[in-house]
C-alpha cells in the first residue's frame, strides 16, 4: 500500500456547465458532484489526507454539505483562489503529510477508478511525477490565422487528473510558476517547465471532467449504468434449492436437522447424514453460486467421516454471511414414510434457526409421506428438499 494526499478542487465557478451556480452543488442522481469524487478518496484506504479547496465564498455551504453526508474520512477545507493553479498552490500549502506523493484532481472528475489510482502511486514512487491521460481520438487541428495543421495524432495524450507528484517537486514547481506569472492549464505542465519527465499512467475515457451541461447527461447515464452492473454482481435477493437422499439401514442413529429421532434405522452416508441439513446447505451454496457440500466437503475426505452436519451447515452459513448476506427465509420439506415427523418438526426450526443466526420464524419445516410409493415409500431412503432466500446485509 502506498499512502498519499488529495488535494481535490472545488474553487471554480462552473461558468460552462452554465447552471447559475458552482457545478460542484448539482446534483448527479443521489447526491451533489463534489460528493461523488470525494468519496472516491474517502474510500481509498491508500488515501492518508484529503484537502478540499474550495470558494471562500461557498465555504459554509460545504461545510454543510459535508456534514450532511458524512464521509468517513476527514476533509479539511482550503480557501482556493481566482484561477485553478492559485487553487492547487493553497491546497498545497495546507497539506499535513508532506512525505506522501500529491494527487491533485479536479472536483468536477467523479468517476476516476481506483486501480488507476493506485496505479498511480506507484508510478509517483518510481518517476516522481505521473498524470492519467487517454490517446487522442479525434483528429487535431491546430489553426494558426488562416493557416490550419494536422498534428501527429500518435503523439497527443488527453491529459486528466489525477497529476501527482511528490510534495517537494510539485510545490517547487507552482513556487517557481507564481514567481515567473506563468498560469498553465494543468499542474504536470509546471513541472514539464521545470525540465522534469513526467510519466503517463494510460486512464480511461470515462474519467470525464463534468465540464458543460452536455456531460450532466453523460454523468447520469454512467451511474445508472454502474449501479445496474453492481445489482448484477451483488443483487439485493439471491434463492437457492437443494434436494439430498440418504438411505435408511440398520445401525445407524437418525438425524433429521440435527435432531436425533427414536427409528428402528438410521441415515447412511459418510457424515452423519442429516439429509435436511445438508439440504438447506446446499440451497444456501446453490444460492450463492457456490456449488454442492460435496464440493466443500468431498466424502472422500475422513476430516468429515462422521462429521456432524450442524457444523458443516455453519461452515456454510459463515461463508454466505461474508457474502454480504443474511437470511430472508427457508423452506424445507422432508419427505419419509417413517419415523412420524410432527413431534420433532419445532425442535428442528429452532436447531436449523440457531445454525443460520435466525429466529424460528425464518424456519418452516414440513414433512410428508409419498403414499407408500417408491423408495421413500418403501422406507428405504428419506429424501430432503429446501428453498432458501438470502437478502443484502444493510450492515454489510
Ligand atoms: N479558481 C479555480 C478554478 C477551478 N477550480 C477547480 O478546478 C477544476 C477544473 O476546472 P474547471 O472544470 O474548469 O472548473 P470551473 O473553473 O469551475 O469551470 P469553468 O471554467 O467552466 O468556469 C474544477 O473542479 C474547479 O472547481 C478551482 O478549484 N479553482
Ligand atoms: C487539469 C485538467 O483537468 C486536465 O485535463 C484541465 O486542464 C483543467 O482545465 P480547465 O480549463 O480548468 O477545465
Amino acid at each position: 500500500m502506498i499512502n498519499y494526499t488529495a488535494v481535490v478542487l472545488a474553487a471554480g465557478q462552473g461558468k460552462r456547465m452554465l447552471a447559475g451556480k458552482n457545478k460542484q452543488f448539482l446534483k448527479i442522481e443521489d447526491q451533489p458532484l463534489i460528493l461523488h469524487t470525494l468519496s472516491v478518496f474517502a474510500k481509498d484506504e491508500w488515501c492518508a489526507e484529503i484537502v478540499l479547496v474550495t470558494n471562500p465564498k461557498e465555504r459554509e455551504q460545504m461545510e454543510e454539505l459535508l456534514q450532511a453526508f458524512s464521509l468517513n474520512k476527514e476533509i479539511q477545507l482550503v480557501d482556493g483562489g481566482a484561477e485553478r493553479q492559485d487553487s492547487v498552490f493553497a491546497g498545497l500549502k495546507a497539506i499535513i503529510h508532506t512525505n506522501l506523493p500529491v494527487f491533485i484532481h479536479d472536483g468536477a472528475r467523479p468517476f476516476v477508478k481506483r486501480e488507476l489510482l493506485h496505479e498511480l502511486a506507484e508510478r509517483t514512487i518510481e518517476k516522481h511525477a505521473a498524470l492519467l491521460a487517454v490517446p487522442v481520438t479525434d483528429t487535431i487541428k491546430q489553426k494558426n490565422d488562416q493557416l490550419l495543421s494536422t498534428l501527429d495524432r500518435k503523439t497527443l495524450w488527453a491529459a486528466q487528473t489525477p497529476q501527482s507528484f511528490t510534495f517537494s517537486l510539485i510545490y517547487k514547481a507552482h513556487q517557481k510558476a507564481q514567481e515567473s506569472g506563468y498560469y498553465g492549464t494543468d499542474d504536470a505542465s509546471l513541472v514539464e517547465s521545470l525540465g522534469e519527465e513526467v510519466a503517463i499512467v494510460e486512464g480511461s475515457y470515462d474519467n470525464i471532467k463534468l465540464t458543460t451541461p452536455e456531460d450532466l447527461h453523460k454523468a447520469e447515464s454512467y451511474i445508472q449504468n454502474q449501479r445496474k452492473g453492481k445489482e448484477v454482481e451483488n443483487p439485493m435477493f439471491r434463492i437457492g434449492q437443494g434436494f439430498d437422499v440418504h438411505q435408511l439401514t440398520e445401525g445407524r442413529k437418525c438425524i433429521i436437522g440435527g435432531v436425533e429421532i427414536p427409528h428402528e434405522k438410521g441415515l447412511l452416508g459418510h457424515s452423519d447424514a442429516d439429509v435436511l441439513l445438508h439440504t438447506i446447505a446446499d440451497a444456501c451454496l446453490g444460492a450463492i453460486g457456490e456449488g454442492d457440500i460435496g464440493k466443500h466437503f468431498p466424502d472422500t475426505d475422513p476430516e468429515y467421516k462422521n462429521a456432524d452436519s450442524g457444523m458443516l451447515l455453519q461452515h456454510v452459513w459463515k461463508f454466505v454471511k461474508a457474502q454480504g448476506y443474511e437470511l430472508g427465509n427457508v423452506d424445507c420439506t422432508v419427505i419419509a414414510q417413517a419415523p412420524k415427523m410432527a413431534p420433532f418438526i419445532e425442535e428442528i426450526r429452532e436447531n436449523i434457526a440457531s445454525l443460520l443466526d435466525a429466529e424460528t420464524k425464518q424456519i418452516n419445516v414440513k414433512a410428508t409421506t409419498t403414499e407408500k410409493l417408491g423408495f421413500t415409500g418403501r422406507k428405504e431412503g428419506i429424501a430432503a428438499q429446501a428453498v432458501v432466500l438470502l437478502q443484502k446485509d444493510q450492515q454489510a
